[in-house]
């Protein structure tokens, strides 16, 4: 392994100051700040064209900004590439590979670039993948290819891994197998960054959320803070026959609660939420003949925060 510095062993994952890339006319990422604690988990969010990937491809030394600072592991991706390469693992969108390779040809191949790889067998094994290792990679499922490109990503031990939709086209069983994966890794202490458009996955594995948009950070927190610091605006919902007349509930409540019909038959009514809020709207159903189903009062989930902080819709 490369020789390394006293101070980037002890540096943080990932810090970014001002980050700025543009390719022609657009700028992609335009001054952005990340930090990113060892041994942690962060998932940038972000809609379509948010920057994410430009971002992570400027960390693992792939593109070079155009201004502002990248240093991962304490290193420069660019200019320190060849010491930084040993320690890292990375999972580009997509993945990708040599149509005609074997699973496990492919695997093995990795792994004779590091110094103290993982077991190929075992790693093809928790991945699901034991029964796949002489498959061509051509033919392998887009769930499998994926897996496959994860256990790249991971079989040179790195200190920290960049999953760029790591779990993007698998079937929720095989996500699963990721997300434990993901889990075990974290606490073994390494770092890991990854992008995601599945809230459900940055809910349950980040540590820390950045929701990024227009190349920029919109906020940051850990899940359960991303959402609590929105408890305020509580929500109460409830199903029910399409086309209520939402303006005549709204106007049964306090002034300035607001109730939108967001899908037919699903309803929303915005505003603190607290028990007289609750009996007034089951009164008023009551006196409409209206049966409230599946009546409850949450907290926003990630994914509304998110609509809320981007105005935009996530990719499915
Ligand atoms: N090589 C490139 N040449 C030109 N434009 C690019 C290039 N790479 C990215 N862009 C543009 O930069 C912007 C940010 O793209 P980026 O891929 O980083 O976003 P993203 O958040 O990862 O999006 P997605 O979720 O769709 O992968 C987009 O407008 C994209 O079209």
């Amino acid at each position: 392994m490369s020789d390394v510095s006293g101070q980037a062993r002890s540096a943080p994952a990932v810090e970014i100051t001002g980050l700025v890339k543009r390719f022609g006319s657009t700028t992609a990422v335009d001054g952005l700040d990340l930090d990113m604690p060892r041994g942690s988990l962060l998932a940038l969010l972000g809609p379509n064209g948010a920057g994410k990937t430009t971002t992570v491809e400027t960390c693992e030394g792939f593109l070079c900004p155009d201004a502002g600072t990248v240093r991962v592991l304490g290193l420069d991706p660019v200019r320190e590439s060849a010491a930084l390469r040993p320690r890292i693992g990375v999972m580009p969108q997509g993945g990708g590979a040599y149509p005609g390779v074997r699973a496990e040809e492919m695997l093995r191949l990795v792994a004779t670039c590091a110094a103290r790889p993982l077991d190929v067998g075992w790693l093809l094994e928790v991945l699901g993948l034991g029964a796949a290792r002489r498959v061509p990679f051509k033919r392998l499922s887009g769930g499998q290819q994926q897996r496959l490109s994860l256990a790249c990503a991971l079989v040179g031990r790195p200190e920290l891994v960049f999953l760029d939709e790591p779990t993007a086209g698998m079937d929720p069983q095989a996500r699963r197998l990721v997300w434990e994966l993901l889990g075990a890794l974290r606490a073994d202490g390494v770092s890991v960054l990854l992008t995601t458009h599945l809230m459900e996955e940055a809910e349950a594995l980040a540590d820390e959320v950045v929701i990024i948009d227009g190349g920029r950070v919109v906020v940051r927190g850990t899940p359960s803070t991303l959402t609590a610091e929105r408890a305020e605006a509580a929500q109460l919902r409830f199903r029910a026959r399409p086309g209520l007349d939402t303006g005549l509930l709204a106007a049964a409540l306090p002034e300035g609660y607001l109730v939108h019909e967001s899908a037919p038959g699903a309803y929303r009514v915005e505003g603190t939420v607290d028990p007289q809020v609750v009996s007034t709207v089951t009164a008023w159903c009551a006196r409409h003949g209206v049966l409230a189903e599946e009546l409850q009062v949450g907290r926003r989930n990630l994914e509304e925060v998110f609509l809320e902080l981007t105005g935009k819709e996530l990719r499915g």
